[in-house]
């Protein structure tokens, strides 16, 4: 593309090593910012391009500016580098540049750039109260689901799932999962850290203090995420981190002793174990998520289960019923749109995604002849 116009309060420096994530080659490049979209709890991500000539512009990416040299975000690169996935955030490049603001190194992740994010999108339904489509919400939870299905089959837990860390394309309906800042590759019988995860979307264990956790504590964040793009809010909002657990309760009921015990033998906060509510389970999921429909519902009430291993798994939530539409139905309505446009592909499996479906295949794959145009 030719020399994009930037707006004058954007930087533009030189980087003396920038690294291609695909062929592994390092050259200097011109990087000229355009706008700052987004700041987290560790540093910036501004859109920018870069040149290596003035002439071949590159972009737009997405660059996450993170302090160099802590191990802890160094393993975002290093997930980053590994990754190759339709539902998770490509990176392109990376490079350190020294901040001419602190004169501290900054590591720098260029990645591709969505143009939102499902919290974005979540806001723009529920400010003008209105709820989303639910092929809507089939399509995004299934897409991270999907991307899930990979991460954890390399072993990697993301630890931070929530909507402003799924990026979205909503013309498109293609979703991606970023933020891989608090990733691990979790190592059977190693402890990790259990103060990890924001506050609303943290699995019960994780709450008691548990540092034996699995890939599992993603799959409850899936639930919280599913159960906001429904309902438009947060579907836990504990005021403070172990009022989190009641939060909790008031959907599921108390926990039981012995998942506590599992979870932390040593927890000595609350266990608020009075049920609050006389109703059943059941009844509280279909007055909190009744629009999902039934099968919307049973697949909430087997993802936000407190034992983490009764939770589904990413491939049986790919194959559960509530996404048969996507299996039977080729074209979706984007928001604001009155023409409908083709979903975007999501059974183009590669050879090691079959391999970890196994012989699920046939439950996710849509029939040659379910196919309808
Ligand atoms: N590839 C991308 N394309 C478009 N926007 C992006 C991209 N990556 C990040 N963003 C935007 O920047 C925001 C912050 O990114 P990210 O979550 O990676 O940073 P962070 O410092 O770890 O933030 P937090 O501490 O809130 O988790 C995202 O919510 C999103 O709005």
């Amino acid at each position: 593309m030719s020399n994009p116009t930037v707006n004058n309060s954007c930087e533009e420096f030189v980087a003396d090593d920038v690294t291609s994530n695909r062929s592994d080659t390092t050259r200097r490049m011109l990087v000229k910012e355009y706008r700052k979209i987004g700041h987290g709890a560790f540093g910036t991500v501004v859109q920018a391009y870069i040149t290596p000539d003035k002439e071949q512009w590159y972009g737009p990416f997405a660059i996450k500016k993170v302090p160099a040299q802590t191990e802890y975000k160094s393993r975002e690169l290093q997930i980053l580098r590994i990754t190759d996935h339709p539902n998770v955030v490509r990176l392109d490049y990376f490079f350190t540049h020294v901040s001419p603001v602190d004169n501290k190194v900054y590591q720098h992740l260029a990645m591709e750039c969505l143009p939102g994010t499902l919290q974005m999108e979540i806001s723009r339904y529920s400010t003008n109260k209105l709820q989303l489509p639910i092929k809507h919400v089939k399509l995004y939870s299934y897409q991270i689901a999907r991307g899930m299905l990979y991460l954890h089959a390399l072993g990697i837990c993301h630890r931070d799932i929530k909507p402003s860390n799924i990026l979205l394309d909503s013309r498109t309906g293609i979703l991606k999962i970023c933020d891989f800042g608090s990733a691990k590759k979790l190592e059977h019988n190693q402890p990790s850290i259990s103060y990890i995860c924001s506050r609303f979307y943290r699995a019960p264990e994780l709450i008691i203090g548990c540092t034996q956790y699995t890939t599992q504590i993603d799959i409850w964040g899936l639930g919280c995420v599913i159960g906001e793009i429904l309902i438009g809010k947060a579907v836990f909002q504990g005021p403070e981190p172990l009022l989190q657990l009641r939060e909790i309760t008031k959907l599921l009921g108390p926990p039981d002793k012995k998942f506590i015990f599992f979870s932390n033998p040593a927890y000595d906060g609350p266990l608020f174990s009075k049920p609050l509510f006389s109703t059943s389970v059941l009844s509280r999921f279909e007055k909190h998520f009744g629009h999902a429909g039934p099968d919307g519902i049973d697949l909430l009430m087997k993802i936000l289960v407190y034992e983490p291993q009764s939770r589904l798994s990413p491939r049986r939530i790919m194959a559960h019923q509530f996404f048969d539409e996507l299996r039977n139905e080729a074209y979706f309505f984007p928001r604001g749109e009155t023409q409908p446009v083709r979903l975007p592909e999501l059974f183009n499996f590669s050879e090691f995604e079959l391999r970890v479906i196994g012989d699920l295949v046939n439950k996710i794959k849509p029939q040659e002849e379910d196919n309808i145009n």
